[in-house]
C-alpha cells in the first residue's frame, strides 16, 4: 500500500459528522469561490474545491482521493457502458467516477441517494462539473429505486456497481440487482468500507460458493434480521432524519460466482482501512500463519541436509572460529597466561545474544546462556548453540515489583550457581551487590535517562553535543504554537509519542501541514495531554545511521556504525576511516567521557540522522577529516543487533575484560574528563572484516515469496521490480552472511526456522492474535 500524503488529509471525523448543515455549507463554499468561472465545467476543480472544504472546514464522508483512485483504475480497465452508485451523498464519488466513465467511452451514470437534500446538492455540483447530461440523480431508497429504474426500462444492465450507502443494504441490493438480471456475469462490483466499519454478510455472500448460496437462499418481505449482524451505530446510521431503513431481502442469483479481492487503502482522513478489524481479516491472518508454516515445512528437507553437511564440514575442515578457541584454550592449559571467564549471556534466542555468546566462546571463554521460554518447551534457538555450555530458562517478569524481584533473584541464583564473572544484562545493582560478577550494563538511573527520548535529548544538549530541535508538548495548543512559528522558518517536525504506542510508532507525518486547519486537525487527533506527552522533533531530511558500542567506565572499548532503517534487517558496517564513522565514534566518546566515568559502563547505541547534503559530501570524500553534524534521535542503552558485525572479531570479547579489573578504574579516569578534547586513550575494537549480514528467512519472504505472489495480482509489482528483488536475494545468499547461521554452529538457524517460528505461527493460529510484521533477528512480533 502506498503512503498517505498527509498534506491532503481531511479534517478529523467528529461524533456528528454529517447532516448538521455542513452539506449546504459546502455548496455555498463551492459556489462562493472567486474562481467559480474556472471551476465551471471542470470535474477535477469541483473535486478539488470539495476536498478543500473537507480539509480546511469540516470532514465529509466522501470516498476520498486514495480509495477513489482504485475505482477510477477499475473503470479504465472495465470500460463500463453503465455505472450505478448506491449512496451519492454530496456527489464526490459521482463526479469523480462519472467523469472517468465518460472518458472511458461510457454512456450513463446513475447515482442513488436516499436523502432529498443531499440529492439536490449532488445535482447542483454535478451541474457545476458539466456532467448533468451524463449523470442521473435518483432520489429515494435504493431498493425501490432499483426496481423502478428496471421496470421503467431506464436501467437495463449494470457494468460496474459501486456500493457505498447503508452497510446492511449491500447484500440485499446486490441480490435485487442479480434477481433483475441487472448484475450478470461480467459485471464488476466495488464496495467501500467492507473492512472498516465492516460488512461481514456482504463479504460472506460474494465469497460463497453456488451450493452455499443455494442452501441459504431465502427471500421474502421485510427482514429485520438483515441488520442484526451490524453494530447499532451502523444499523441506525441513517435513522435520524428519515424513517428507519427497510431492508427487503431478495433471492438473488445463487449461480453467480464472484472473484473477490480486498484492496487496502486510506480513508480521506489518512486513517488506513485496516485488515485487522473485520471478521474476514481473521481468515487472512490465519492464511498468513498457515502459509509460513507450510514454507517452513517445505524447506525442512533442504535445511536438514545443510545442517548435516555443516556438521560433516566441521569434522573435516579446520574452521577459523573454532581453531581460534582451541588455540586460546591451549594457551590456558600450557602457559596459564589466558584465564577463561564464565560469561552469562541473556537473550541468546535473539541474534545479538547469540552473537555475543559466540564471540565469548571463540575467544576461549565459557558461556552460560539464558532466555525466556515456556516451561518444558525448548524453543529458543540459543538453547542449542554450540557456544552455550549450559542454558537456563527464564520466566518473563510480569511487570509487578514482585515479578521483577523474582527475575533478579533468578539471575543472581544462576550467577552464583555457575560462578559467573561477567554478565551482559539488566539487574546490575543486585548482581554486583550480592556476587563478585560484573555486569556490562548501565545502572537503572542512567538506563532510564538514556532510554527516554526527552531526557536523552536534554542530557545530550546539556553536555554540549548537537541535538535536533526538540520540544516536549503536553497539549495540542503547545504543538500548534511551535508549528505556527515553523511556517516562517520552513522547518519541519515530527510528533513522537513518548511512551509505547504501536499505533503511533510508524506515524512520520511531517508538520506543519499545508494549512493551519489541517495541522490543527492532525494534532487534535493525537490526544496530546499531560498524561500522554509527546515530543515535537525537528525533521532532518537525510539518511539514518545506527551504532553499537561497548563502554567501560566511560571509555569506548568497541564500536561500529552502519546505515539504518525502520525495520533494519541488512547490516553493513561503515568504513572506520570514513568521516561519518569517525564523527559517530567521537560523539559516543564525548557523551561517555562527559558522564560519571566510574559508573558509565554498558552497551550504548544511537540512532542518528544526518543532513542529506552533508552525508553526500562525506561519502564523496572519504578522506574528509571534517566533522559531520549528527542529529541523535534515539539512544538504546543496551546491545544492538549491529553487534553481529563483530562475529569474526574475537578481540571484541577481550574488550569486556577491563570490567573485571578493579584497579583499572582509577588508572583510566584521569585523561578523559575534558569533553571536547577526548584524548581517547585506547583505540576501540572495530569489526575485523567488512562482511554484510542479512536473515535468510526474512529475505526469502520479502524478496522472493511476496514479490512472486504479487505478479498474480493486478496491482502487483512489475516484472522488472520482481526481478530486482530476486537479484537482491541472490546477491545476499551468495555474498552476505546470515545473521544466525554459522558453519561451526548450524543448529540455532535450523531451530529458529523449524521450531521457534513455526511454534509462534501455530500459537497465533490457535489464539487468533493478529500480527503485522515480525523481526527475525530480535524474534519480536508486532501486533496490529
Ligand atoms: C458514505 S455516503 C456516500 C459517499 C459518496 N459515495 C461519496 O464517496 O462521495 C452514504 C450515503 O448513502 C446514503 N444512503 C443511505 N442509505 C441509503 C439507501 N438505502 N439508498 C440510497 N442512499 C442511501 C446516505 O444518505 C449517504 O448520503
Amino acid at each position: 500500500m502506498a503512503m498517505f500524503d498527509e498534506s491532503k488529509a481531511y479534517a478529523g471525523q467528529e461524533d456528528v459528522f454529517y447532516d448538521d448543515g455542513r452539506e449546504l455549507e459546502l455548496l455555498r463554499f463551492v459556489y462562493g469561490r472567486p474562481d467559480l468561472d474556472q471551476i465551471r465545467g471542470n470535474s477535477a476543480r469541483v473535486l478539488a474545491a470539495i476536498d478543500e472544504y473537507a480539509r480546511t472546514q469540516k470532514y465529509l464522508m466522501n470516498v476520498g482521493e486514495d480509495k477513489g483512485r482504485i475505482v477510477v483504475e477499475l473503470i479504465s480497465e472495465a470500460r463500463p457502458k453503465t455505472m450505478v452508485e448506491l449512496g451519492g451523498y454530496v456527489g464526490y464519488s459521482c463526479i469523480l467516477f462519472a467523469d472517468a466513465v465518460r472518458r472511458a467511452g461510457g454512456e450513463q451514470y446513475f447515482t442513488l441517494e436516499r436523502d432529498p437534500v443531499f440529492g439536490a446538492i449532488i445535482m447542483a455540483l454535478v451541474d457545476l462539473a458539466g456532467l448533468a447530461d451524463f449523470v442521473t440523480v435518483v432520489i429515494g431508497s435504493s431498493d425501490p429505486s432499483i426496481r423502478r429504474l428496471h421496470s421503467q426500462n431506464l436501467l437495463k444492465h449494470i457494468d460496474i456497481l459501486f456500493l457505498d450507502h447503508y452497510k446492511p443494504a449491500y447484500t440485499a441490493d446486490l441480490k435485487r440487482c442479480e434477481e433483475l438480471r441487472l448484475v450478470t456475469p461480467g459485471s464488476v462490483l466495488a464496495a467501500d468500507n467492507v473492512i472498516k466499519p465492516g460488512n461481514p454478510p456482504y463479504l460472506e455472500y460474494v465469497r460463497s460458493t453456488v451450493s452455499e448460496k443455494r442452501k441459504s437462499a431465502g427471500g421474502g418481505e421485510h427482514e429485520p434480521a438483515l441488520g442484526a449482524r451490524f453494530p447499532d451505530a451502523t444499523a441506525k446510521q441513517y435513522a435520524g432524519r428519515q424513517d428507519a431503513e427497510r431492508l427487503v431481502s431478495a433471492r438473488g442469483n445463487p449461480n453467480l460466482v464472484y472473484e473477490s479481492r480486498l484492496v487496502k487503502s486510506f480513508e480521506p482522513t489518512g486513517i488506513p482501512s485496516k485488515m485487522s478489524t473485520a471478521e474476514s481479516s481473521r481468515f487472512a491472518h490465519a492464511m498468513q500463519n498457515a502459509s509460513l508454516l507450510v514454507l517452513s515445512l517445505m524447506f525442512l528437507p533442504l535445511d536438514t541436509f545443510i545442517l548435516f553437511l555443516s556438521y560433516a564440514v566441521r569434522v573435516l575442515v579446520a574452521i577459523p572460529a573454532t581453531s581460534h578457541r582451541a588455540r586460546r584454550r591451549a594457551a590456558c592449559d600450557n602457559t596459564g597466561c589466558f584465564k577463561p571467564q564464565t560469561v552469562l549471556v541473556t537473550g541468546v534466542g535473539m541474534t545479538k545474544g547469540l552473537a555475543l555468546a559466540r564471540l565469548f566462546y571463540t575467544a576461549g571463554h565459557n558461556v552460560v546462556g539464558a532466555d525466556f521460554e515456556p516451561p518444558y518447551l525448548p524453543i529458543s534457538c540459543g538453547h542449542f548453540s554450540r557456544s552455550v555450555k549450559r542454558f537456563h530458562r527464564l520466566s518473563k517478569p510480569d511487570g509487578t515489583p514482585v515479578g521483577s524481584a523474582r527475575y533478579c533473584q533468578r539471575i543472581v541464583d544462576i550467577v552464583k550457581k555457575e560462578h559467573v564473572s561477567l554478565w551482559d544484562g539488566q539487574a546490575k545493582e543486585m548482581v554486583e551487590r550480592f556476587t563478585p560478577c560484573r555486569a556490562a550494563q548501565f545502572d537503572a538511573a542512567t538506563t532510564k535517562k538514556l532510554h527516554e527520548k526527552h531526557s536523552f535529548i536534554q542530557y545530550t544538549r546539556s553536555v554540549g553535543l548537537s541535538v535536533p530541535e526538540t520540544h516536549t508538548v503536553t497539549s495540542s495548543a503547545d504543538a500548534l504554537k511551535i508549528l505556527d512559528d515553523a511556517h516562517a522558518t520552513g522547518k519541519k517536525f515530527i510528533l513522537k509519542y513518548i511512551g509505547v504506542d504501536d499505533a503511533a510508532r510508524g506515524d512520520m507525518t511531517l508538520l506543519p501541514l499545508n494549512t493551519p486547519a489541517s495541522t490543527k486537525a492532525h494534532t487534535s487527533r493525537l490526544q496530546i495531554s499531560e498524561k500522554r506527552p509527546w515530543i515535537l522533533q525537528q525533521f532532518i531530511d537525510g539518511p539514518e545511521f545506527c551504532t553499537h558500542a561497548l563502554v567501560v567506565r566511560g571509555q569506548v572499548k568497541a564500536f561500529t556504525a552502519c546505515p539504518s532503517a525502520e525495520l533494519l534487517m541488512h547490516y553493513k558496517a561503515l568504513p572506520q576511516n570514513s568521516a561519518l564513522h569517525r564523527s559517530m565514534l567521537r560523539f559516543t566518546q564525548e557523551l561517555a567521557a562527559a558522564s560519571d566515568l566510574e559508573h558509565f559502563t554498558g552497551h550504548l547505541s544511537f540512532d542518528f540522522l544526518v543532513d542529506r547534503d552533508e552525508a553526500r559530501e562525506a561519502e564523496q570524500d572519504p578522506n574528509n577529516q571534517g566533522r559531520v553534524t549528527l542529529y541523535p534521535i534515539e539512544c538504546n542503552p543496551r546491545a544492538h543487533t549491529a553487534v553481529v558485525l563483530f562475529s569474526d572479531t574475537p578481540e571484541m570479547a577481550e574488550a569486556y575484560l577491563p570490567l573485571l579489573d578493579e584497579h583499572e578504574s582509577a588508572r583510566e579516569q584521569q585523561p578523559k574528563k575534558s569533553l571536547h578534547g577526548v584524548c581517547s586513550v585506547v583505540e576501540p575494537v572495530y569489526p575485523r572484516n567488512h562482511a554484510k549480514y542479512y536473515w535468510i528467512g526474512h529475505d526469502l519472504v520479502t524478496l522472493v515469496v511476496l514479490p512472486a505472489l504479487s505478479l498474480f495480482s493486478r496491482r502487483g509489482n512489475s516484472f522488472v521490480e520482481v526481478f530486482g528483488s530476486f537479484r537482491a536475494f541472490l546477491e545476499h545468499l551468495l555474498l552476505w552472511n546470515d545473521g544466525t547461521y554459522e558453519i561451526w554452529d548450524p543448529l540455532p538457524a535450523w531451530w529458529l526456522y523449524h521450531v521457534y517460528w513455526p511454534f509462534q505461527f501455530a500459537l497465533m493460529l490457535r489464539t487468533g492474535r493478529k500480527w503485522s510484521r515480525v523481526n527475525v533477528s530480535t524474534t519480536k512480533i508486532f501486533s496490529c
